[in-house]
């Protein structure tokens, strides 16, 4: 197979970044998260950015990263909540070795979001609704997106990152 890259989707909190880096440990392949890479690029938060420039420009950003990112090799790639939105990613995400969705319900989403300070600075507001409200809503709007996207879907509810991890490792007959 010429692609050796696995992307991970799914919306906010559904355990991408963690999970990544139990796959890149148990393959001994690389790990990126996609939100880091578009703060370095910027040189600030992603709340900054929505904040500064909008959510456009920071859309258009993490196309340009994205799109660097998926052509790594040996690599796991977190992408962030909302990448799947743009087209262009949506197709590139067609050339990598498997697209896993990890999903999870709105309780397990909002638990694992409002309860995690340390990437507060990544996940501003999306809409005016914000909380509880924000994450019905989109998700429901994301979903079939998420579900075209995806030739891996894994259920993370009452899961631990371990077991998930190797969940998709057995599916995807790369376990060892
Ligand atoms: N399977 C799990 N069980 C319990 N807690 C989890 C699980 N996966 C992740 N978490 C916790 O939930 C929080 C969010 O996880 P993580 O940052 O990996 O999600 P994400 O999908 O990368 O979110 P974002 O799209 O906002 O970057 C973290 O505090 C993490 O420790
Ligand atoms: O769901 C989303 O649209 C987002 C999720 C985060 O990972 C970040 O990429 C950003 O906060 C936007
Ligand atoms: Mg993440």
């Amino acid at each position: 197979m010429a692609s050796s890259c696995l992307a991970l989707v799914g919306y906010r909190g559904t355990g991408k970044t963690t999970v990544a880096q139990y796959l890149a440990r148990t393959l001994s392949w690389d790990w990126v998260d996609a939100d880091v890479e578009i703060e370095l690029a910027a040189g600030k938060s992603i709340a900054a950015i929505f904040a500064d420039d909008g959510e456009k420009a920071f859309r258009d950003l993490e196309v340009e990263v994205v799109e660097q990112l998926l052509d790594r090799k040996d690599t796991i790639v977190a992408l962030g909540g909302g990448a799947v939105l743009r087209e262009e990613t949506r197709k590139k995400l067609r050339t990598v070795q498997a697209t896993v969705w990890l999903k999870a319900s709105v309780e397990t989403i909002e638990g694992r979001i409002f309860g995690d300070e340390t990437t507060a600075g990544r996940r501003p507001n999306l809409t005016n609704a914000g909380g509880r409200n924000e994450i019905v809503t989109l998700l429901a709007e994301r979903t079939p997106i998420y579900t075209e996207c995806a030739t891996l879907e894994v259920d993370t509810d009452s899961k631990a990152p371990a077991e998930i991890a190797e969940a998709i490792l057995k599916k995807l007959g790369l376990a060892t």
